[in-house]
């Protein structure tokens, strides 16, 4: 596949290695999710050449940028790849136009996809371009970071955890920032995330970090219904499912999702009729019935089939996939409830879905 990024590093510290074999796509976002030290921002360092792995590889796009087999290792300054780190590091003695003239003046006009028009306007910056940095908020400032590391029209744009110094009013006010972006641009993201509700909120694509390793490398949805992987998301665990606006009821304000293979009311928001919306449903919302609910507040209610159970993190808790149509979804359920029920793979369930959050 030309247009994706295929990385392949391996790399010793003392106490720790890395060794992945990754192919990734070459457009929307894609999650490097896992624990703390499972090596996240060292496999984006080797991305960037930042980090030399020997006998790495490292393909974006359609160019070689590192093949130890061919002598061939660009520096980072020949990789025309944005870098955000958690704070943005802007040129204090330069305002915001300034810093973005810096990244734009480093590509030849010829090569520039991104303007830099382009760039305040993606990331609502226009009415800061005469401030220096230390008298912007921190919000503000990783916007003009971010806009900063698209000034240099990258063909990738690595992000480690851009968030994770801000608070929550100021993440949500850079999310539909950063949503523009993978919906307006044709540059690859690879994000760096502890945070499973950016994760469900952004990604397209996740790769599952541990010890090294890359886990599970697969779309959002798919992987986040896996009942396979060691990592789980504890209170977190649940999947995202990409559906349509389907419907609207004017008189009770809700919206009904259009998912393959069902649809779900949800909190009207005013998205238009087509339009796409995520949803994100968490396993410990989604109760299992054997006959359909009678006499419940719970609106959303599917007919499925359980796929699979596996343990939770708990031993009285097990996790429950449950097909409907083609969405999986997952349940939590107590282990007595699963043995009472007689749930097993090849069952029809009724699924009840307490609550569901609109990401998007
Ligand atoms: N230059 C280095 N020399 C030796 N060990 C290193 C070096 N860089 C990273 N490590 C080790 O590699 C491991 C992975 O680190 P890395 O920063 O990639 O993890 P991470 O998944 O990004 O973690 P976090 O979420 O905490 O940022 C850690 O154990 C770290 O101590």
């Amino acid at each position: 596949m030309n247009s994706a990024i295929r990385a392949r590093f391996k790399l010793d510290y003392s106490g720790f290695s890395l060794d992945v074999d990754v192919e990734l796509p070459g457009r929307g976002v894609t999650a490097l999710f896992g624990p703390s030290g499972s090596g996240k921002t060292t496999l984006l360092r080797c991305i960037a050449g930042l980090e030399r792995a020997p006998d790495g590889f490292l393909q974006v796009k359609g160019t070689v940028w590192q093949d130890d087999a061919k002598r061939i290792f660009l520096p980072t300054y020949q990789r025309p790849l944005g870098y955000v780190f958690q704070e943005a590091s802007l040129f204090p003695h330069l305002d915001v136009r300034r810093n973005l003239e810096y990244g734009m003046k480093r590509v030849p006009a010829s090569e520039r996809r991104v303007s830099l028009e382009q760039a305040i306007e993606l990331l609502g910056i226009g009415a800061l371009l005469a401030q220096k940095p230390d008298t912007l908020s921190g919000g503000e400032r990783q916007r003009v970071g971010i806009a900063r590391a698209l000034s240099v029209s990258p063909k990738i744009l690595l992000m480690d955890e851009p968030l994770a110094a801000l608070d929550l009013a100021r993440k949500q006010e850079i999310l539909p920032f950063l949503e523009r972006l993978h919906d307006e641009l044709e540059i690859p993201i690879l994000y760096v995330s502890h945070a499973p509700d950016e994760v469900a909120r952004l990604a397209n694509h996740i790769v599952v970090m541990d010890g090294g390793r890359a886990l599970a490398n697969g779309p959002l949805s798919e992987t986040l219904a896996r009942l396979d992987l060691p990592i789980r998301l504890g209170e977190d665990a649940g999947v995202v499912i990409d559906a349509n606006v389907g419907a609207r009821d004017e008189a009770w304000h809700l919206l009904r999702a259009d998912f393959a293979g069902g649809s779900l009311w949800v909190r009207d928001t005013g998205g238009a009729i087509g339009e796409p919306v995520r949803v994100r449903i968490l396993a410990r919302d989604v109760s299992l019935a054997l006959v359909r609910p009678d006499h419940t507040s719970i609106l959303n209610q599917l007919p499925g089939n359980i796929v699979a159970l596996a343990d939770d993190a708990h031993p009285s808790l097990a996790l429950v996939r449950i097909q409907v149509g083609d969405t999986p979804l997952l349940a939590r359920v107590t282990k007595l409830s699963a043995e009472t029920l007689g749930l097993a793979p090849g069952k029809s369930v009724w699924v009840q879905v307490k609550s569901v959050a609109l990401m998007r």
